[in-house]
């Protein structure tokens, strides 16, 4: 046989790591005899901090950098990669992930909490490289195609998950900014022809700084720029506290620090420093003795206590109770152990809570673990009218009914670091008083903005390539579905404008014949969207970077209720494919679950939609006719899967993660074993089908039989692989008949 077709599967974190472990020597098994090679790699936290630290650890503790070699695939025709969730780091989390490999014996240095030095400047530098969203914008050489495939959404209407009634007089309410802020100061053009830039702060004393130099920019790309007010933000901040405490109701911050890791961050310490402002008033100085940075979080100043003589401690805690008595109740992340929504910046992250707020009535949780109405704190206001009128719409039409709801697919404009979520390295906290420009090579400048010290300046990028893409990519899904499609873009938002421009210059393109292709701001597309939604209709949203990730959490959790069901597709530009496993995220509180009582209810319905996509793929690509058949089959076994409701549990005891595996299994060889398009395929399976059926009460009885006790794995970050390979494979039944086949 010609060398084997590759399929990479990744390894990551947390929830979906573990159930890697127990799915893909099932994959591995299904697929061996066929001609295709499955490649894992691993792209987990822990193995990005080994492979950008390579230099501090002896050969033998060196790692590869899998996830550059897989940016290199992403790049070409053959990739077909199957990409699950990571974690996206804030500080807190990389410190642990690096406390937690120096105690395994990695000799790397610990994370700079100050660069003086040139030798730390060289090591933050490495781990900014792994900070926030590190992963995902390296390997989407593509846009996105997210949607609940069918039988999902027919399981869904069938089978609804929880949702919390909403009340017209709830009190919960989002509340943005209406001036000096991103949306508010944005300023965007195309360039005709390719340029180099740089981005150049000229101070009101005249003294100037390069803040970016050499920046290359192609024919008809996009760039826009804007900034944030400090002082417009710490008011807005100031006064929605003080009104979140007059309407007695949660205060509640909704950020995006992982994927944008510079600007949120910084949002974030001014929204932790205001709500504790008498306490930042009294023992300032002391806080920058211990050199405590709440851009991590109010728990980094809690964490920074210790270090106090015990009396100074005790003031301080003192002074914090008070804080707490006379701010407004704050949101939970976790109220048994006294989490706040501001003690870490990645516990609360916007895409998926707002959606679960809304889920549960538009509640979250007080200090004493009841729902209570909440303030949605959204500071810039370019997004957060999808939530507002989401909000409206549930007050005034009650909750959406997940049995009769429509649908809303989505086609995302993500491709080559598009827009905000690619503005980090062009993003900056300014220093003092002057302007910013964007200046060209000719030194004309392109954009300018006035600034004060403290301000937020960003600029973003769109490329022209992959917006023609997306457009192509929309006209697809509106031709195939014969539904609606909406292009939310707002034209009094000079980046949108210009984008509208291209969308209005591209669509002409194609045959468009009968399609309903409209472009609505965002705040009208939600309406629109979400009364067609309620009359259980589908409407394709067509969108930004940033919007794709909202709603691709917003609806896939109202309607299925959770985002872990949903296709997930990025055709990459240059014809590979790239297949994500739902839309969110690690669930780190799966891991917590599993640790206390060996059930992991992570459910990889995902996993299983994104593998089908990816044989499919394969499948074509090579000419290879049993991998068509494998997807098919599949796609068979995850219906069966369904309809027999063989996802995982939330409760000890009974099928979890491991379990719905063993049934996934059972049914792709049953169905393989009968089918007739492919006889090698029929009898490599046949016996199998009928040995995992024989043996279905013993291996259920082995899987779930484990269950009840905490399960030690050695590690968070890194656990031990023969330590999690037998928690996550406790049926020697099931792993005898997988190594036989
Ligand atoms: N593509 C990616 O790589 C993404 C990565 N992330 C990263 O993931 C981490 C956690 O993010 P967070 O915002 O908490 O979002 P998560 O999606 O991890 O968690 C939110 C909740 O969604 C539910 N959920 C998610 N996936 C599944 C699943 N497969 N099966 C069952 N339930 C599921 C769970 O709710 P319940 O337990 O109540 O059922 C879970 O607690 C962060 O580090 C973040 O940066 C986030 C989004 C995407
Ligand atoms: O990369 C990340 O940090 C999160 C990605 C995400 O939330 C998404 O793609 O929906
Ligand atoms: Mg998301």
């Amino acid at each position: 046989m010609s060398t084997k077709a590759k399929i990479v599967y990744t390894k990551t974190d947390e929830a979906p790591a573990l159930a890697t472990y127990s799915f893909l020597p099932i994959v591995e098994a299904f697929t061996k005899a066929s001609g295709i090679e499955i490649i894992s790699k691993d792209i987990s936290l822990a193995a990005r901090i080994l492979a950008n630290l390579s230099e501090y650890l002896p050969s033998e503790m060196q790692v590869p950098d899998a996830l550059a070699e897989l940016g290199i695939l992403a790049t070409k025709p053959e990739a077909n990669i199957i990409k699950l969730p990571n974690i996206s780091a804030s500080v807190p989390q990389l410190k642990a992930a690096i406390k937690e490999l120096q105690d395994l014996g990695y000799p790397i240095p610990d994370y700079p909490e100050e660069a003086n030095t040139t030798e730390d400047q060289k090591v933050l530098a490495c781990y900014n490289k792994v900070k926030g969203s590190a992963v995902n914008p390296v390997l989407r050489e593509g846009n996105s195609d997210r949607r609940a495939p069918k039988a999902v959404k027919n399981y869904a209407r069938k089978n609804p998950h929880s949702m919390g009634a909403w009340s017209s007089d709830s009190k919960t309410h989002v509340a943005t900014m209406s001036s000096g802020d991103f949306y508010s100061n944005e300023k965007s053009l195309t360039l005709d022809t390719a340029d180099t830039v740089s981005i150049q702060f000229i101070g009101e004393n005249n003294n100037s700084q390069v803040l970016k130099r050499e920046l290359p920019l192609l024919a008809g790309e996009i760039i826009d720029a804007t900034v944030m007010s400090k002082k417009a933000l710490l008011a807005f901040l100031e006064t929605e506290i003080a009104d979140a405490k007059s309407k007695g109701v949660l205060f509640s911050l909704h950020m995006k620090a992982t994927m944008m890791k510079v600007s949120d961050p910084i949002i974030f310490g001014h929204a932790v420093r205001v709500f504790f402002k008498d306490l930042f008033n009294k023992h300032g100085e002391t806080f920058k003795e211990l050199g405590v940075d709440v851009n991590n979080g109010f728990g980094n100043l809690l964490s920074k206590l210790a270090e106090l003589p015990t009396a100074k401690q005790k003031e301080i805690e003192t002074d914090i109770a008070s804080a707490f008595d006379n701010r407004p109740a704050i949101a939970m992340v976790d109220s048994d152990k006294g989490i706040t929504n501001l003690h870490v910046p990645s516990d609360v992250i916007i895409d998926a809570s707002m959606p679960a707020m809304i889920r549960t009535s538009g509640q979250m949780w007080n200090k004493e673990g009841k729902p209570q109405d909440t303030k949605a704190v959204i500071p810039d206001s370019s997004y957060a009218g999808i939530y507002e009128a989401t909000i409206e719409f549930c007050k005034e039409n009650g909750a959406f009914d997940p049995t009769t709801m429509g649908t809303v697919p989505n086609v995302g404009l993500m491709a080559q670091k598009a827009e905000e979520y690619g503005s980090h390295d062009k993003t900056f906290e300014i220093k003092a008083a002057g302007v910013v420009r964007v200046i060209n090579s000719k030194g004309v400048t392109l954009l300018e903005h006035k600034v004060e010290a403290g301000d937020i300046w960003r600029m973003c990028q769109a490329k022209d390539a992959p917006i023609q893409d997306w457009i192509k990519l929309a006209v697809n899904r509106a031709k195939a579905t014969q539904s609606p499609t909406v292009f939310w873009l707002d034209k009094n938002r000079a980046h949108d404008a210009e984008i509208i421009k291209k969308v209005e210059k591209y669509l002409p393109n194609y045959d468009t014949t009968g399609l309903d292709i409209q472009i609505l701001a965002p705040k009208e597309a939600t309406l629109y969207t979400l009364q067609r939604v309620k009359d259980g209709k589908e409407t394709i949203s067509v969108s930004g970077n940033v919007l794709r990730d909202y709603l691709t959490d917003l609806f896939p959790i109202l309607e299925l209720g959770t985002s872990a069901k949903m296709l997930s597709i990025v055709p990459l530009m240059n014809g590979g494919g790239l297949f994500e496993t739902g839309a969110g995220g690690s669930a780190p509180k799966h891991v917590q679950q599993f640790l206390e009582e060996n059930h992991l209810r992570w459910d990889s319905l995902g996993e299983f939609l994104a593998l089908t996509v990816s044989l499919e793929h394969l499948g074509e690509n090579n000419n290879n006719e049993e991998a068509l058949v494998l997807a098919e089959t599949l796609d068979d076994a995850t219906d069966k899967f369904l309809d027999n409701k063989k996802s995982p549990s939330r409760k000890v005891g009974e099928l979890d993660n491991r379990g719905s595996h063993y049934y996934l299994a059972l049914y792709w060889a049953e169905a393989l074993a009968s089918q007739t398009k492919n006889a090698a395929l029929q009898n490599r399976f046949a016996k199998l089908a009928t040995a995992l059926r024989e043996n279905e009460a013993t291996i259920v009885k082995e899987l779930n039989e484990v269950q009840g006790s905490p399960v030690n794995i050695g590690g968070y970050y890194k656990s031990d692989t023969l330590l999690t390979t037998n928690a996550m494979r406790p049926s020697k039944t099931l792993n005898s008949l997988l190594e036989v086949l």
